[in-house]
């Protein structure tokens, strides 16, 4: 259980999880010029766990994010992250110049590795846009492809940098329900970088948020996973975690 603080926190897995680890981020920091974004960031993420990352703007989420994912090696602290990982950002970064199957199927060699990618292709229900060009396809639909692409390499880790941050809201409701089958039935640890309280707390089974490059909260979502936003723990839990970002309820 999660309390605030006003410090750093330790983040913890809940009792009774034995899962392994797969993201051990300890003591994690990182500066710009000499200005330090992140501080001494410690983060566990257990196999099969789904963590949403929250924070106000500049408080170091995609730092923390890009860190995790590798892209950015410049770090102080101890990491340990699993090779098979696999990150999708807000725009769905497709190639242009290669049709929709190509692109989810880059870089996968092997027969069951491109077994996968189609089968990943029709899980996000876009098996027959399999010839078409990325620009031709929707936003969300672009997503779909990015995520089918992601989890065609069977990452240990899936991480998303605010995803579904430029679809429409009927679109991103479609996306939250296809991204809660498609983690259930792959079970990648995620890490889902977001502004929005309410996808945070419908998606995620752990919530952490960074205030000035510190995790300043790590609380479960101990709420069931259909049927989540009618509980009355999700309204409390959205209030807590808009009052960490220094939200008001009436604000929003
Ligand atoms: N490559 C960089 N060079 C210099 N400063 C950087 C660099 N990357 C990030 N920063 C700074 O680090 C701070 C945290 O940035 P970061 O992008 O991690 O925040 P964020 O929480 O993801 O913000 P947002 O929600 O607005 O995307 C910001 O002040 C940003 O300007």
């Amino acid at each position: 259980m999660g309390t605030p603080t006003a410090g750093t926190l330790s983040t913890t897995v809940p009792p009774g999880t034995d899962a392994p680890v797969v993201v051990d981020a300890r003591g994690v920091a990182r500066t710009f010029d000499g200005r330090g974004v992140l501080h001494d960031v410690t983060l566990q993420i257990r196999r099969g766990e789904f963590v949403a990352l929250l924070g106000r703007s500049g408080s170091g989420k995609s730092t923390m994010l890009r860190i995790l994912a590798q892209l950015d090696t410049e770090h102080d602290g101890h990491l340990a992250v699993p090779t098979r990982r696999a990150v999708a950002f807000q725009d769905s970064r497709l190639l242009p110049w290669a049709r929709v199957l190509p692109n989810v199927l880059l870089g996968l060699k092997d027969a069951a590795g491109r077994a996968r990618g189609e089968a990943l292709l029709a899980e996000v229900g876009l098996a027959d846009h399999a010839r078409a060009w990325p620009k031709t396809l929707s936003g969300g639909e672009q997503q779909r492809v990015a995520l089918a692409r992601a989890l065609a390499r069977d990452p240990e880790l899936l991480l998303m940098d605010e995803p579904f941050g430029a679809l429409d809201a009927l679109t991103r409701i479609r996306m939250h329900r296809l991204l809660r089958e498609l983690v259930s039935r792959h079970s990648p640890a995620v890490l889902l970088v977001t502004h929005d309280v309410d996808e945070a707390v419908l998606l995620a089974d752990r919530v952490i948020v960074l205030t000035d490059g510190r995790l300043s909260l790590d609380e479960q979502v101990d709420l069931p996973t259909t049927g989540r936003r009618s509980d009355p723990g999700f309204t409390a839990l959205r209030s807590r975690l808009l009052t960490e970002l220094g939200v008001g309820d009436d604000d929003h």
